[in-house]
């Protein structure tokens, strides 16, 4: 744990909705004009366990009040990454920057409880025989006792569990014990909290209630976060923006839309969200597949290329539309497998090809397996082309 006394100024409701709104710009101007530190940075930051690099050349700014989620495929880096943050390990080359100050290369190092970065652990670590209140305190040593006791009450207010305060650990649920943790880390009013899979130990129930706690939490305070999960759902739901990690850089650093929407490559495309790959022909007018026309343009290869094709893009009908003469390809397939999922049904059907695609469908269609349906890419949208293993960027 690298919490430690850190005096800043109070961060109220309204400053960080104004940081919130400001968090996606990339570079902002403070009142001066000058360029604004982001939050934390790190700059072509490498670190190996003897031959097993964890961390390449990474790159990765984090603006202040921005919530960053970070998932990727175990082993990728993600905790080695949160480890150089928090002063836990030495990077072999690169620089961490914490505010305005390097905390970690270019003969920098700052030892982790001077570095104003709070960590909340899967584990929620609090100390057994200490109460909540002095578990809490335990990170303000140097803070007049006066304000510590303000301190409290505030980070507990701000989970909902003022009423806790003199109650120890085991004496709270799982998910009171995470919500006292991070309350513990946003006590000393730390530049950025690294919260490491915190609600992997919790059930599912739970779990979103802990999130959502978790990010007013964060919001309410103008708190910069990094958070490493590996839930999807979460990482598109809590991060403004999200990094998909792969064998120790980040792949691609978007908003969860673009993540989804516009994955950079067939790794993010497959890791965030389901995904089927079909191939394409091309014609006289672009590029065609199994399911209907991909694009326009007509400078691709279209040998090398493949539609990325989610379940939410492809439509099924039992019958053609009237006006099947539009000119929009449909394939008609066979429905193999159906999978309730309570709001949404996922159907898997089989193309004449032999190939086979998802697609959702409220939770009111459940085509029986075996039925014939016509399959098509959902009207108005226009899926990802893969050439190679990059997609190509989509006109907006
Ligand atoms: N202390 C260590 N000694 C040796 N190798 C290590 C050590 N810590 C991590 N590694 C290796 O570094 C690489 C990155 O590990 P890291 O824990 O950062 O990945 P991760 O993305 O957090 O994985 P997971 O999702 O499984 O927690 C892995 O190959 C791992 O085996």
């Amino acid at each position: 744990m690298t919490s430690e006394a850190t005096v800043g100024r109070d961060a109220t409701p309204d400053d960080a909705r104004e940081t919130h709104v400001g968090a996606r710009t990339a570079y902002e101007t403070n009142d001066t004009g000058a360029q604004r530190d982001p939050a934390l940075a790190l700059r072509t930051v490498s670190k190996s366990y003897g031959d097993t690099p964890a961390v390449c050349e990474l790159d990765l700014a984090v603006e202040a009040g921005e919530i960053v989620a970070l998932i990727g495929p175990s082993g990728c880096g993600k905790s080695t990454l949160l480890r150089l943050v928090a002063g836990l390990e030495r990077p072999d080359a690169g620089e961490v920057r914490v505010g305005d100050a390097t905390v970690a290369g270019r003969g920098a190092w700052v030892p982790p409880e001077k570095r104003r970065v709070g960590l909340v652990f899967q584990e929620h670590a609090l100390f057994p025989h200490l109460t909540v209140g002095d578990n809490i305190r335990f990170g303000l040593a140097g803070v007049a006792r006066a304000e510590q006791d303000a301190r409290v009450r505030k980070v507990l207010e701000l989970v909902h569990l003022p009423h806790t305060v003199d109650r120890y650990p085991h004496e709270l649920s799982g998910g009171e014990q995470q919500r006292i943790a991070l309350a513990r880390s946003l006590a000393p009013r730390p530049e950025v909290v690294l919260l490491d899979e915190p609600f992997s130990s919790l059930d599912e129930s739970l779990r979103a209630r802990v999130r959502t706690d978790t990010v007013d939490a964060l919001r309410a305070t103008g708190t910069t976060a990094i958070l490493v999960t590996h839930d999807q759902t979460e990482a598109l739901t809590v991060g403004d923006r999200i990094g998909v990690m792969r064998a120790g850089v980040v792949e691609q650093l978007g908003t969860p839309a673009e993540v989804f929407e516009r994955p950079v490559s067939r790794f993010v495309a497959s890791f965030m969200g389901d995904a089927d790959f079909l191939p394409v022909v091309a014609d006289e007018h672009g590029l065609m597949s199994e399911l209907g026309r991909v694009m326009v343009r007509t400078d691709v290869d279209a040998r090398e290329a493949e539609v990325v094709v989610r379940p939410h893009e492809v439509a099924l009908t039992l019958t053609l539309p009237a006006d099947g003469g539009d000119g929009v390809a449909r394939a008609r397939a066979v429905v193999e497998r159906v999978e309730y999922h309570g709001a949404f049904v996922l159907h898997t059907v089989r193309l004449p090809s032999g190939r086979t695609v998802r697609s959702w469908q409220p939770h009111s269609v459940r085509y029986p397996v075996g039925t014939e349906v016509v399959a098509s890419i959902q009207p108005g949208l226009v899926p990802s082309l893969l050439v190679g293993d990059h997609t190509l960027p989509t006109p907006d």
